[in-house]
């Protein structure tokens, strides 16, 4: 209770604060003589362990409240809970509501080291008996847990052992996803993510994330409350309708806020303890669901036009309410028909950020634009093919278009010239403007109408062809023999997730391209043996860019996001692709570097955002990459006192 009460307190004033340290001093002053006299019994230490940990967090007070004073490393991302890479030698306190000891430590999985419990450490909190004798590493633990996880044939059986991982040993889960990022990111993230939420309802265990559902309306900022952190600095909300390329899995859709945000921590650094998934229960569509006595969501079909703008009014409302106004809110996986008008409506008055239109578009832009290192010329030589139409394929498209204006000087609209799509009724020409929907009009090019996408290959005969369409098995051997006939290196882009969806294989493109394809996709291929050459497909998709991205905005204070940042995003993407992955065919750099990109992509974010006036954490730090680095969350073990 004490310790809830004298916990780091922001809400009390300068002056108000070194009276209540003065108070402390004193209070422990008595409290040591009383601790030398040996009355200190088990339910005291806690209150004593809590105010020697607060004196000195309140000693220390300046660095949560003043992040340019020089002793708080890594200044950038608030350390609110004491999590920084930078003080790991420092020794902190388990908070919870009292300091966690005994059984309740080993159970709260932000503080519980499980078998790494020093023998000191057992001795101090209470933990003698309730482990085997036994002291590990936390190496020994990782080695450990990967030979276990190694075990497991089924995908799905992997993705429920790191979320058990998750939720009994956060920094043993971080630990194994930094360490083995090109080995568990399929497991975490797509394509197992999608099967996890399909059978989320079977598999849920814990909560993991808040579910707001039209039940809650007119009392969301109480459920905000509920969560047990207050200070957030990045959201992942989906309202579950276009989950990867499965369509509606309405509030098992929460697998998805759960796996980014996860990956905004062991891809670009920000502390768990400041994330938080959402998910946005208005219903479903998908009548399996409806009738499954597992879902987990509301029994009822979606809920739409004003009942729909309400709930999604109320949870924006107060989100920035009890978080500020520099929580970044991140919109994933909405059907099209919501997302680029949420985008709209909030990108004016809130940090709001769509992944699947912007992310997408500012990593797609950083493939193409590394990819002229092997196939030459300048984007605005190049002739784009979409298969679809919706909040990736346009999204893309127009951070394309905006770049080559950008390096030709071209009006927008002569630089969309060189860019078409096809959506489920065939290329999107100029006599069907008046039927399609917004986002699709610029795109509304003079042509014939064409039905297939076959026929607009052979019509437009791009060089690169980019696959949004979330159908698999799209890009038939028709189609990637067509592309191969006019182009000595055709460009394939299969970005549809999960793997079930891609539009073609890695396998398909080099074989039926006769080794000749450039190829990337959304979700992971192994690597493909084609007459006696290795060819490594790379991985187009969004992870490489929200990461570092949100890390940029965050540790800047950034405001507003603006297309500027995106393309700043995908230079220092294209920039961070060697010789030696140029020489395998890579235009992406691989994950295993991701750490090390996301620092860089935030360092040009948050030089973008300094020069366009849009970062408020002054002075502007020189070295944007040394502080990006600073501010990165590493999930090495702290000591307790
Ligand atoms: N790799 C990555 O990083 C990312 C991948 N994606 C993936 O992209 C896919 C699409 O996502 P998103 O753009 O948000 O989805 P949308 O629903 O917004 O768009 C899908 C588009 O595909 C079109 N389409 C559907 N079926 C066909 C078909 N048989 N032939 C031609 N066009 C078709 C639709 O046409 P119509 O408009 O006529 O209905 C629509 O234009 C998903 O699988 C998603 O997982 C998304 C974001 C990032
Ligand atoms: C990768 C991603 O965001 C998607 O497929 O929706
Ligand atoms: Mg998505």
């Amino acid at each position: 209770m004490l310790s809830a009460i004298v916990s780091p307190t922001k809400w009390l004033s300068k002056r108000n604060r070194v009276i209540l340290c003065f108070i402390l001093a004193l209070f422990r002053l008595c409290h040591l003589q009383r601790k030398a006299f040996g009355f200190l019994r088990r339910g005291e230490r806690k209150i004593s362990l809590a105010m020697e940990s607060t004196l000195k967090e309140m000693r220390n007070g300046d660095c949560v409240l003043d992040m340019n004073n020089s002793k708080c490393v890594g200044g950038g991302v608030e350390d609110i809970y004491g999590e920084d890479r930078a003080t790991e030698d420092q020794l902190i306190s388990p908070w919870s509501f009292s300091v966690a000891s005994g059984y309740s430590l080993l159970r709260d999985p932000r503080f519980n080291k499980g078998l790494a419990f020093t023998e000191v450490e057992r001795d101090t909190h209470y933990l003698r008996g309730l482990l085997p004798p036994v002291v590990l590493s936390q190496e020994l633990q990782e080695k450990r847990l990967m030979h276990n996880l190694r075990q497991y044939q089924v995908p799905l059986q992997r993705y429920m052992a790191m979320m058990d991982l998750q939720e009994r040993n956060e920094r043993l889960f971080y630990k194994l996803l930094i360490d083995n990022v090109e080995e568990l990111l399929p497991v975490v993230y797509t394509p197992t993510v999608g099967e996890a939420c399909q059978k989320y309802g079977s598999i849920f265990r814990r909560p993991q994330g808040l579910y707001i559902s039209l039940k809650e309306k007119g009392r969301i900022l109480e459920v905000l409350k509920n969560w047990p952190t207050r200070h957030i600095e990045v959201i992942v909300v989906t309202d579950g309708e276009r989950i990867l390329g499965l369509g509606d899995l309405g509030c098992q859709g929460m697998g998805i806020p759960v796996g980014k945000l996860s990956l905004y921590t062991a891809l670009g650094g920000v502390r768990p303890s400041v994330c938080l998934p959402v998910t946005i229960d208005v219903g479903t569509n998908n009548k399996k669901l409806l009738e499954d006595e597992f879902y987990i969501g509301l029994r009822q079909r979606r809920a739409t036009g004003q009942e729909y703008a309400e709930l999604l009014d109320e949870f924006m409302s107060a989100v920035k309410q009890n978080y500020g106004e520099k929580v970044l809110v991140q919109f994933e996986d909405f059907a099209n028909h919501n997302a680029f008008e949420l985008l709209a409506k909030y990108g004016t008055t809130h940090l709001v950020f769509n992944d699947d239109i912007q992310g997408t578009a500012s990593v797609v832009l950083a493939g193409l634009i590394s990819s002229l290192t092997i196939l030459g010329g300048t984007l605005a030589d190049h002739t784009f093919l979409f298969l679809g139409a919706g909040e990736a394929g346009t999204g893309i498209a127009e951070l394309i278009a905006l770049q080559i204006s950008k390096q030709t000087n071209a009006p927008l609209e002569e630089a969309r010239k060189k860019i078409w799509l096809v959506d489920s009724k065939g290329l999107i020409v100029s006599s069907r403007k008046e039927s399609l929907q917004h986002f699709k009009k610029p795109w509304a090019h003079e042509h014939e109408p064409v039905k297939e996408l076959l026929d607009a290959v052979k019509a437009i005969k791009p060089t690169v062809l980019i696959g949004t369409s979330g159908v698999g098995k799209t890009f038939t051997k028709e189609v990637i023999e067509a592309m191969s006939s006019f182009n000595k290196k055709p460009l394939i882009l299969a970005l549809s997730n999960p793997t079930s969806q891609s539009e073609c294989t890695a396998e398909e493109a080099y074989t039926w391209s006769e080794g000749r394809a450039m190829f990337a996709s959304g979700s992971p291929f192994d690597p493909v043996e084609y007459n006696g050459k290795v060819f490594v497909p790379g991985q187009a998709n969004n992870a490489y860019i929200f990461p570092g991205f949100g890390l940029g905005i965050i540790m800047s204070g950034t405001i507003r996001v603006h297309d500027d940042l995106l393309l700043a995003a995908s230079e220092a993407l294209a920039s961070q692709v060697t010789e030696e992955n140029y020489a395998k065919g890579l235009i992406y750099p691989p994950f295993s570097n991701i750490r090390k990109i996301s620092a860089n992509i935030a360092a040009k974010v948050a030089a973008k955002a300094y020069e366009l006036g849009l970062a408020t954490r002054l002075p502007r730090p020189e070295d944007l990459v040394a502080y990006a680095e600073s501010c990165m969350y590493t999930p090495v073990y702290r000591q307790y006192r």
